[in-house]
């Protein structure tokens, strides 16, 4: 009989009690405890970079058969076909295909051949590769291990302690989680950054993400926002090219060891900082090497950073457009390279930067390295991808247009600075930082439209505490690190919900809590109120009447008891308040495909210019 049958069950996990006393876990979602296993199910539908799937040989004819039909679909849909998933399904729906099911069970099914089309068309394997026929399907190799008291820890306790942390993982051969730093194997003179900077216990997905990351496997983290992703792949990376340069030091010419690829510039620099710093603890104990970092993103000269180009350098930090341009540059090459990360891929993808990063994977030579971008992945889930942290107490208020500019000093009041106030537009963003700063508000802002130099100083003054409030666009709220921030202002709702939930993201960090105002009006679009709506919900905050008076098209997909499936959402962006089947964001893209495909078939087609062989 099990422990878990004879005695109340325990909040904490069974590994050490040292190691996780006072260890607080995170809020969970209630429905998550419930469901695991049936979003453990549909972790693997999701719109994320799955591996191609292997060929199996034991698959019996009527699998075979199955594949066939799977392959003709491959042939009729998606933008080579030039005939769109959701055209084909409704051509489905139109022949009574899907006559003899169940409305449910015709959506799940619509859904998930939806999701497997889009994941085969998500491998980032680079074309070169494809063609020379490269397969590799062993994960990398590193000297990293658990502790022996870790790998003897019997399977059933492991399952239980990631119950308790509410980790979900997928994948084969999965290290356990670890809840200590120490334990983790880290030099001393890492621990003690940790230590100086506040981080003491891991967080779930630096317990579980870290393991699987220094053991050299592949890995797809989800977490909600502030929760510590950074860590979890910056650690490994500092760790390698700590292992490659103990074992051969680089000189001119080398590296990198590993590459962390960023969606902005702003982000890009926080992780480069981030990995300096390590390193010059690392070096400054004396027992260690000197690991070099460079910086390769737009705005910046290679020049500045020559001292590093000089003597080979360990580790990477990029935005995908310049590291592409300089790998064509021939200014380095990835010959050494066994490290990719790329924080927020799906944003990258989002951002037009898929060609780029394709590219990117066809300069990789080593062996070892992914042929299709993971090999046995290992899927690590820490909160359904697109929550909101429940850290943050989210006001949603009904402000008319005209009204919104002077209301905003009003809301400033609500906490102490620093405050970060968010609009849609460029012209907003100006607009605001003008009227603050004739009302006496120490405000900075940023955007695209800014120069590199004002966008640092922007950043710099405002993260030194000189400056109380930040007006930004978008291009602040993904990944961002400020410290201690009190409030994040909303002046217009984002178009998709996941803007909304980066945006807010910004406070409520590190297991502190924050406030979040949104300005909502008639000008925010239904879709993305209804998203709002849900998301609300969800995170147990209070839903205004505006919203509830939206007509709710996920009302059919209510259960008898009222309630709404919110674990699942659109498998696509994460939005709770609509399905796959009605994606505004999915529409958007396969516009965007169609509108690329007709120019690039303009472009290459009927010129009767012959291949170039
Ligand atoms: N284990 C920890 N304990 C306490 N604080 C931590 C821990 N790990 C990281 N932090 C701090 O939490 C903050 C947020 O971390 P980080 O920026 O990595 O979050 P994130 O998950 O990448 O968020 P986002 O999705 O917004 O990019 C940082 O200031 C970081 O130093």
């Amino acid at each position: 009989m099990s422990s878990r049958n004879t005695k109340p069950r325990e909040d904490k996990p069974k590994i050490n009690d040292d190691e996780v006393d006072g260890y607080v876990p995170y809020v969970p979602l209630k429905k998550r405890k419930q469901k695991i296993e049936s979003i453990q199910e549909k972790l693997k539908n999701k719109r994320i970079y799955q591996p191609k799937e292997q060929p199996d040989p034991d698959k019996n004819s009527d699998n075979e058969s199955n594949e066939d039909e799977e392959d003709d679909m491959q042939k009729l849909v998606g933008p080579q076909a030039g005939i769109s998933l959701i055209d084909h399904t409704t051509e489905l729906k139109r022949k009574h295909i899907l006559k003899e099911k169940t409305e449910d069970e015709k959506r799940e099914e619509e859904e998930k051949a939806l999701l497997e089309a889009m994941a085969r068309k998500k491998q980032l394997a680079s074309a070169s590769e494809i063609a020379k026929g490269v397969e590799y399907t062993e994960p990398m190799k590193t000297t990293w291990r658990p502790l022996p008291r870790y790998r003897a820890l019997p399977k059933e306790i492991v399952e239980e302690n990631r119950l308790n942390w509410h980790i979900i993982v997928d994948g084969q051969n999965i290290p356990p989680p670890i809840p200590a730093f120490k334990s983790m194997r880290f030099p001393e003179p890492v621990l003690e950054y940790l230590e100086e900077k506040g981080i003491v216990r891991p967080t779930p997905i630096q317990m579980q993400g870290l393991p699987v990351a220094l053991s050299g496997r592949d890995m797809i983290g989800i977490a909600f926002t502030g929760s510590g992703k950074t860590m979890a792949f910056s650690l490994p990376l500092l760790m390698l090219a700590l292992e490659e340069e103990c074992k051969m030091s680089l000189v001119k010419g080398e590296g990198p060891i590993g590459i962390i690829l960023c969606p902005s510039r702003e982000l890009a620099r926080q992780t480069y900082e981030g990995l300096c710093s390590l390193s010059k603890k690392l070096e400054e104990s004396g027992k260690y090497p000197e690991l070099r970092s460079l910086l390769c993103i737009g705005g910046i000269s290679m020049q500045e950073q020559s001292y590093v180009l000089d003597r080979g350098f360990h580790m990477l930090v990029a935005t995908p457009g310049r590291l592409q341009d300089m790998l064509q540059k021939k200014k380095f090459n990835l010959d050494l390279t066994k490290y990719l990360c790329m924080d927020e891929a799906d944003r990258m993808i989002d951002m037009g930067f898929e060609e780029d990063v394709r590219n990117i994977m066809s300069y990789f030579k080593i062996q070892d390295f992914a042929q299709s971008a993971l090999v046995k992945p290992v899927i690590v889930n820490v909160g359904r991808a697109g929550a909101a942290s429940m850290d943050i107490v989210q006001s949603v208020e009904f402000v008319k247009q005209e009204m919104r500019i002077v209301y905003l000093l009003d809301c400033l009041q609500k906490t102490a600075p620093p405050v970060l106030i968010f609009a849609e537009n460029k012209n907003d963003v100006d607009d605001i930082q003008e009227y603050l700063l004739l009302k006496g508000v120490e405000a900075v802002a940023i955007h695209g439209g800014k120069t590199q130099d004002e966008r640092e100083y922007a950043i710099k003054s405002y993260r030194e505490g000189k400056k109380d409030v930040l007006v930004a666009t978008d291009i602040a709220s993904k990944g961002l690190d400020f410290p201690q921030i009190q409030h994040v202002i909303n002046f217009d709702m984002p178009k998709e919900i996941e803007d909304y939930v980066h945006r807010i993201g910004r406070t409520g960090r590190s297991g502190k809590t924050g406030l979040a105002t949104t300005f909502i009006n008639q000008s925010s679009s239904t879709q993305v109120l209804l998203d709002l709506k849900h998301l609300l919900m969800e995170a147990k905050q209070v839903v205004p009447k505006y919203l509830t008076f939206i007509p709710d098209p996920t009302d059919k997909y209510r259960k008898a008891d009222g309630s709404i499936d919110t674990s699942i959402g659109c498998a696509f962006c994460g939005g709770l308040g609509h399905r796959i089947l009605d994606c505004p964001k999915l529409e958007q893209q396969r516009r965007a495909e169609m509108a690329s495909m007709r120019q690039h078939e303009s472009s290459f087609g009927g010129g009767g210019g012959g291949n170039d062989y």
